[in-house]
């Protein structure tokens, strides 16, 4: 079922800047979690904080009761096999072939004989979709296949945490939605955690189970997705939205004079929820929750036309709900989405009220 990462009161700094403080969040057990946060914000230092690369000056890390920032570096090893890490660029070895590349941490870390790795290594190949690859060199082939590649290479100790970095970089539309389906097709198939760090805000609107938002040097809030993407709090409906208007800046925050300048502009409503996407075999997601759940449970009206298709919502891509769409409330549950029960940070959401009829997934 993978297992529970609790983070509480995280502060870490180099020097004196200081990157985030008091980040306190509790990623659920097999759930899969997106971190969001415009660049520099330190998503990456949460990731290596995490799985014990990073040092921080204060708050607890606790898996499986135990608190990862107090554990001697030998214990840390031992704890350190439980992560899985898919680094941007796939971290390959360039001079490997991608049998050896995957190969690798079981050569390093276990006393498996050939056969065993040959096992394990032509399963999980077989998983990320590279099955025939094996004699590839890194080089030869493309971004989206070294990631999988780092992705196979990421699951061969069979971790109970899943941790990925930017796994759109570099990557077209296209191949980012095999890749997320991956992800989610996996979450259903592995005992693991998974926390997603991305920029992509398709993905965050279809993916995770939970969302949250790095920002000035704090994270903003962290819950379940329908928490997130019903959010009125200007600088969560700025990012999920990839809007202009909003404290976040071109660079860091908004002035005072830049803020004052968008006083009065309105802003466009809340794009509606989209579905979660699904399994590609049907079978339910790990964590899957009657889509709206979250909005009922916390008397949340999400914005018009929501929960219809996963597509919506989707800057860039125009949804025309039914002239009468159903309010979630009336609607029938609908598969392929939820809404966690793991409130953490349950600040600042509320849903938009906007006019059904007004309604494009478009925002600027
Ligand atoms: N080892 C280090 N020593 C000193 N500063 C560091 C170190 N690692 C990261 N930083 C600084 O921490 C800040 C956050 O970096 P990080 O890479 O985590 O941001 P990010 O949110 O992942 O950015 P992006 O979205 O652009 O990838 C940056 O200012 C970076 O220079």
């Amino acid at each position: 079922m993978g297992v529970e990462i609790a983070v509480k009161g995280l502060t870490k700094t180099f020097g004196s800047q200081t990157i985030w403080r008091d980040v306190t969040l509790t990623l659920p057990a097999g759930e899969i979690s997106v971190m969001l946060g415009p660049s520099g914000t330190g998503k990456s230092v949460f990731l290596k904080t995490l799985v014990g690369l990073l040092k921080p000056d204060a708050g607890s890390i606790v898996i499986n009761g135990r608190d990862l920032t107090r554990l001697r570096e030998a214990d840390l090893y031992e704890v350190r096999k439980l992560f899985g890490v898919l680094f941007q660029d796939g971290a390959l070895f360039g001079s490997m072939n991608l049998y050896d590349n995957v190969a690798f941490p079981l050569r390093e870390h276990t006393k498996k004989t050939e056969s065993e790795i040959k096992r394990i290594v032509t399963e999980k190949m077989d998983l990320v979709g590279l099955s025939g690859a094996e004699g590839k060199l890194p080089g030869e082939i493309s971004g989206g296949m070294r990631k999988r590649a780092g992705l196979a290479r990421a699951l061969v100790l069979d971790p109970e945490i899943l941790l990925i970095d930017e796994p759109d970089s570099g990557l077209d539309p296209v191949r980012t939605s095999y890749i997320n389906q991956l992800f989610i097709d996996l979450n259903a198939q592995i005992d693991a955690t998974f926390l997603i760090v991305t920029h992509d805000i398709n993905t965050a609107r279809t993916v995770p189970d939970n969302i949250g938002l790095l920002y000035h040097k704090h994270l903003a809030m962290f819950g379940p997705r329908e928490m997130l993407l019903s959010s009125e709090e200007p600088v969560v409906r700025q990012f999920l939205n990839a809007q202009t208007v909003g404290p976040i800046g071109m660079s860091e925050e908004k002035d005072a004079d830049e803020l004052a300048a968008e006083q009065g502009q309105e802003l466009p409503p809340l794009p509606p929820i989209a579905l979660q996407l699904g399994t590609s075999d049907g079978s339910p997601r790990r964590a899957e929750r009657p889509a709206g759940d979250w909005c009922r449970a916390n008397g949340v009206t999400p914005p018009p036309g929501s929960f219809l298709s996963d597509k919506a919502g989707v800057p860039g891509v125009r949804h025309q709900p039914p002239a009468e769409a159903p309010s979630v409330s009336q609607a029938e549950p609908s598969t392929g989405s939820n809404g966690s029960n793991d409130s953490n940070g349950s600040n600042g959401s509320n849903g938009s009220t906007a006019d059904s009829s007004e309604l494009v997934g478009e925002v600027s």
